[in-house]
């Protein structure tokens, strides 16, 4: 890299727009979306598209609701020219939706178009000529005056052409190429010559699109190339005007969302941003920041994953684990205080209540993908995380304290191997921690009584199994555990005192079972957990008991 930059490379310069209006707007309607993965993002791929992708692709983007879909450019390859005769054919195309396809200022491409969407009921033909000045040099090698004329002689041969195919309803668009880079008065010049042309109505629109080609400014540039152009065009009424933002600086959608509050109509881009070099803007997470403000933006990504597989499989690219709302990680929190908030969020929040969940801006199952992934545990995680899978996974609500205990034994696993654990894997390590803690006592049955000659109240009678030998100890109390804490006593010689008992169901109704998190010390040692659980209550506590004098010991 250059010590000095500037001697390189030269800071963008936008439109001069002092009183810009478009700061204090906000977006309350979604634009018309314009999908052009099936030609700005197939030109883009290693191996273009076969005609069998397409039309996968094509049904695909139909079904998400797509009402303006660019099929590709049928001038530049027989593959496209077929593409575009079978949905034509074959009648893929709905009621609702217009195909676009793109051509050059090029008398004979024009031509070709026009002859390849034949029989089509509406069709937007797209055409493009470069205006920037470093084409104007370098690529055309004429001035201001020879681009425009480019332009106005093209839109003439697309007037000569389409007029010869009246069966169809013709929308024309045109895109002064590398808008971003061109002089934004010679680009409203080309355009005003173009539409002067075209002689477009309120009744019969045209589509002027401005296309950062190449994104070269920050975001904020380029609304302010927008608005100055939906301000200063001719025959804006008669205008449907359009964006195409590119992501070279990876802030395509950023200049997308604002060139709509510049007053842009449309915006065309592909699925997770395919397309030239870094990409189109990215129509998935332009249409979901839209849905996440509570404007529903007319596309359905109600199975996003579907959608990301679809993309992938049909531009042989894989979207990025962390890619906005469809990445395999996107959900997904791995540390503590994340897994912490997220928790709680779920645990206070009511259905049909304003989404509001820390660290979530959008509620996974609304693009049906599971809560499961939401929270994954590693060496970073915390008591929230872990306690989090095993409610989700195996019903259990754990006290506070027993959160801490057990979070402790999974980080020191996870320390040790420094790998994730599955919810399956801790649930397996509280079922050998809690459960199968038979070390020591090993519990049989009890039974419990409650008839008037007991003096205090209550008797449990419990049977238990130490080292081959059995035997049963009973006690007495106010209540059950009361009872069972005075016959456990009388085997453990240390004492056992019991310092919180929590119990939940896991299961409502007849296979219902209780739950009984029993906090115990025995004699002067730190408090542990027993747990337990059973059909029956009472069992349940003694079953924890049993198990908390075990892991004491
Ligand atoms: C920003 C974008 O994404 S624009 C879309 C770009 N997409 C594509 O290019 C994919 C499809 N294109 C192609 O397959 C080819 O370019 C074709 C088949 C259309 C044309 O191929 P060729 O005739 O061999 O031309 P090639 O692309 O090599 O050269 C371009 C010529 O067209 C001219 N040209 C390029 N774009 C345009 C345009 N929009 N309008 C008029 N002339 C143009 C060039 O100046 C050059 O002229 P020259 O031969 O006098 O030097
Ligand atoms: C043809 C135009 C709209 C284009 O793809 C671009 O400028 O990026």
């Amino acid at each position: 890299m250059l010590a000095q930059p500037a001697q390189k490379y030269r800071p963008f310069k936008g439109a001069q727009l002092a009183d810009r209006q478009w700061p204090n707007r906000t977006i309350e309607k979604p634009p018309i979306w314009m999908s052009t993965d099936l030609r700005d993002g197939n030109q883009a791929l290693i191996d273009p598209m076969s005609v069998e992708t397409k039309l996968t692709f094509f049904k695909e983007i139909v079904a998400m609701n797509f009402k303006e879909i660019e099929i590709g450019f049928p001038s530049a390859s027989d593959t496209d020219f077929q593409f575009t005769r079978r949905l034509i054919d074959e009648g893929h195309i709905p009621e609702d939706v217009t195909i676009e396809v793109l051509v050059q200022a090029r008398k004979e491409l024009i031509e070709r178009t026009v002859e390849s969407v034949r029989g089509a009921k509406r069709v937007i033909i797209h055409m493009y000529n470069p205006t920037a000045p470093s084409f104007r040099s370098i690529v055309y090698k004429t001035d201001k005056a020879g681009v425009k004329n480019i332009a106005v002689q093209g839109t003439k041969w697309v007037m000569e052409a389409t007029a010869k195919a009246p069966e169809v309803e013709w929308v024309y668009q045109y895109s002064p190429e590398v808008f971003s880079g061109t002089e934004i008065e010679f680009s409203k010049e080309v355009v005003d010559a173009v539409s002067a042309t075209w002689q477009p109505t309120p009744e019969n629109k045209m589509i002027i699109n401005l296309p950062a080609t190449v994104e070269m400014g920050t975001p904020n540039t380029y609304a302010d190339q927008i608005e100055w152009m939906h301000r200063y065009i001719e025959r804006r009424d008669s205008i449907v005007l359009s964006v195409h933002p590119h992501n070279d600086r990876g802030t395509a959608v950023a200049a997308a969302e604002l060139a709509v509050m510049a007053g842009a109509d449309r915006v065309e881009g592909c699925l997770f941003g395919n397309g030239e070099r870094t990409g189109n803007v990215d129509l998935v997470t332009l249409a979901l920041n839209l849905y996440t403000q509570g404007v529903h933006p007319g596309l359905d990504f109600s199975d996003i994953d579907k959608v990301r597989k679809l993309v992938e499989t049909c531009n042989q690219i894989p979207v990025h684990p962390r890619h906005p709302y469809a990445g395999e990680l996107v959900f997904t929190a791995f540390s503590g205080s994340h897994q912490d908030a997220i928790k709680k969020g779920f645990a206070q929040r009511k259905d049909g209540e304003i989404w509001e969940v820390p660290y979530l801006p959008i509620d996974p199952k609304d693009l049906n993908r599971d809560y499961d992934a939401v929270v994954r545990v590693n060496s970073q995680s915390g008591k929230g995380g872990v306690s989090f899978l095993l409610q989700q996974k195996a019903g259990l609500e754990l006290p506070r304290r027993l959160q801490i205990e057990f979070s402790g034994i999974v980080q020191k696993i996870n320390d040790e191997t420094g790998k994730e654990m599955t919810a399956a894997q801790i649930v397996d390590v509280f079922q050998q921690e809690y459960f199968g803690a038979t070390q020591g006592f090993e519990y049989v049955a009890c039974h419990v009584s409650d008839s008037k000659t007991i003096a205090e109240g209550m008797q449990v009678e419990v049977e238990l199994v130490k080292q081959g030998e059995a035997f049963t100890v009973v006690g007495e109390g106010s209540g059950p555990i009361d009872a069972a804490v005075t016959a456990i006593n009388k085997v453990v010689p240390a004492g056992v005192s019991v310092v919180d008992y929590h119990e939940h169901a896991v299961r409502e109704g007849a296979d219902g079972e209780a739950v009984c998190y029993v906090e115990l010390k025995v004699g002067n040692g730190r408090p542990v957990f027993g747990v337990g659980r059973h059909k029956n209550i009472v069992v349940a506590a003694v079953r924890a008991m049993v198990g908390g004098v075990n892991r004491a010991s």
